[in-house]
């Protein structure tokens, strides 16, 4: 579903050098896999997850998704590609001044949905999300976990293949975390959605993922499997690292 070929992202520093936040990386990420990235702070994870979906270009390499290289799209060819990457994030994003329900909506508005399509879609991703009862609700009013599930049910919206979350328990309590991670868990499997997951925390791999990439210095150090809630890390490096965390 996910090949990155080569890729390298680098940064201008401030003194006017440059920084390599991603180095030369490959990485195929299959249909209907839950997959980690997992490293340090700085390690390169939002990076490599953002170019993906080509927030971030990639000064070399291939991001093939769905059998497309995004990086040779035009922009609107880009933005229909982009339906099928739905993305959820940390600090959640919504809109203040909309509903659940119309934040749900945005991105179909924005894909040109007509309002009955709309309404039933709306409808069904919050019912996924368990959040019918808050439709009318502002994101003031809900719970860290309760928008973390709007920004789920937004990014299923337009029925992606692929959904890409950076850090998505990162601003929850653990007990929420779990059942935001249930909430992802669930939606891949009645959708086959699949998803790539930064975090910084093991116990979010062990918990949801079938396989994850270790990062350190915008390298992958180790891709490793999760088999029955363990970690199986091969080298010595990734699991020194890995005890450190
Ligand atoms: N837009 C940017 N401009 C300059 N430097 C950047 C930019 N985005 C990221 N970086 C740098 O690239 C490196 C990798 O950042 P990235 O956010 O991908 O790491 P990370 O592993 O996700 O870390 P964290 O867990 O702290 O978010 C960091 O040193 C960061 O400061």
């Amino acid at each position: 579903m996910i090949h990155l070929n080569n890729v390298s992202k680098r940064f201008r520093h401030p003194d006017g050098g440059w920084f390599d936040a991603v180095r030369a990386t490959t990485l195929s990420i299959a249909e209907g896999e839950i997959f980690g990235l997992i490293g340090f702070s700085g390690a390169g994870k939002s990076t490599l997850l953002r170019l993906i979906n080509l927030l971030e270009r990639p000064e070399a390499g291939a991001v093939l998704v769905d059998g497309q290289d995004l990086t040779r799209l035009s922009a609107s060819e880009l933005r229909r590609a982009r339906q099928n990457i739905g993305m959820v994030f940390q600090q959640f994003n919504l809109l203040a001044n909309r509903t659940v329900a119309e934040n749900v909506a945005f991105p179909l508005e924005i894909a040109g949905w007509n309002r009955a399509d709309i309404a039933l879609r709306v409808a069904e991703c919050l019912e996924v999300v368990g959040l019918t009862d808050r439709a009318e609700h502002y994101p003031a009013q809900l719970s860290g976990g309760q928008k973390q599930r709007v920004g789920i049910a937004r990014a299923l919206a337009p029925r992606p293949k692929v959904i890409l979350a950076d850090e998505p328990t990162s601003a929850l309590d653990p007990k929420t975390t779990q059942s935001v991670l249930q909430c992802l868990a669930d939606i891949n499997a009645r959708f086959g959605v699949t998803i790539v997951l930064v975090t910084h925390e093991m116990g979010v791999v062990r918990a949801i993922c079938q396989r994850a990439a270790l990062l350190d210095g915008g390298s992958v150090v180790e891709v490793m499997d999760v088999k029955q809630g363990e970690v199986q890390a091969l080298s010595s490096a990734a699991r020194d690292m890995l005890e450190a965390a």
